[in-house]
């Protein structure tokens, strides 16, 4: 038993992190938990929200939401990540087991004064990818690396994924760590993120239809 503790930490510290602690989250639609991971190295807090015996071996239903402060925390129409957070979180609820990843990565790696330099070149007519580039950076600078071993940690072996990102799904392949099903998440489609959405589906290749105007 112990043994197999000190296995997964070890997994964990391959990769500079630390698990830490957990509590209750009592959430509108359930009560989850919430656990705590450190990075050792950047000090970035990551969290892992579990519901229901994740660890029984079955695949498990999935979120991994890379933090979006704007959007998960303060209601911003510009993308689609707080509905999507909302969303996954009912659904796990909906399930009664399922597990979400709260990934400290803002604005697609670049943090989140970067990320409101690149809303400003938005403003100014650039796309999303167009933004980065202007600032320096790749497109997407994300990384699921510490994924694996804080799922391991968590006793989660398979994944039933809900994303329309086909990059996260390459990642997690590419990381070993088995995904048996991709759900789509759409979610929040308006008018102030419509290009934003268009220019994922075109330029990043995202699983998102892209209608033009008059057609549903
Ligand atoms: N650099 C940059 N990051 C952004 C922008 N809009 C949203 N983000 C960040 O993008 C991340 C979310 O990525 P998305 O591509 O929307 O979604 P995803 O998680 O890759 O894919 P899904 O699983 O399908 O939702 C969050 O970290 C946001 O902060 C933007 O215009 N520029
Ligand atoms: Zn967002």
């Amino acid at each position: 038993m112990h043994e197999h503790a000190d296995t997964k930490s070890a997994s964990l510290r391959e990769k500079n992190l630390e698990y830490v602690t957990s509590c209750d989250l009592p959430m509108p639609w359930a009560t989850f938990q919430l656990h705590a991971f450190l990075d050792t190295v950047t000090g970035k807090e990551h969290l892992a929200l579990t519901l229901g015996d994740v660890a029984n071996g079955e695949p498990v239903l999935a979120r991994l939401h890379s933090e979006c402060l704007t959007g998960d925390a303060l209601f911003s129409q510009r993308c689609d990540c707080g509905a999507q957070l909302e969303g996954a979180l009912k659904n796990i609820a909906a399930e009664g087991r399922g597990v979400l990843l709260y990934l400290r990565q803002e604005g697609r790696g670049i943090g989140l004064i970067n990320k409101i330099r690149a809303y400003r070149l938005q403003d100014a007519g650039a796309d999303t990818v167009e933004a980065n580039h202007k600032l320096g950076f790749d497109a997407d600078l994300r990384d699921y690396g510490q994924c694996k071993p804080i799922l391991n940690y968590l006793g989660i072996t398979e994944l039933r994924l809900m994303t329309n990102n086909p990059r996260k799904m390459d990642a997690l392949q590419q990381h070993g760590v088995p995904v048996t099903e991709r759900l789509p998440l759409l979610l929040n489609r308006n008018p102030f993120n419509e290009h934003y959405l268009r220019t994922k589906a075109s330029k990043l290749g995202h699983w998102i239809a892209v209608h033009t105007p008059g057609h549903k």
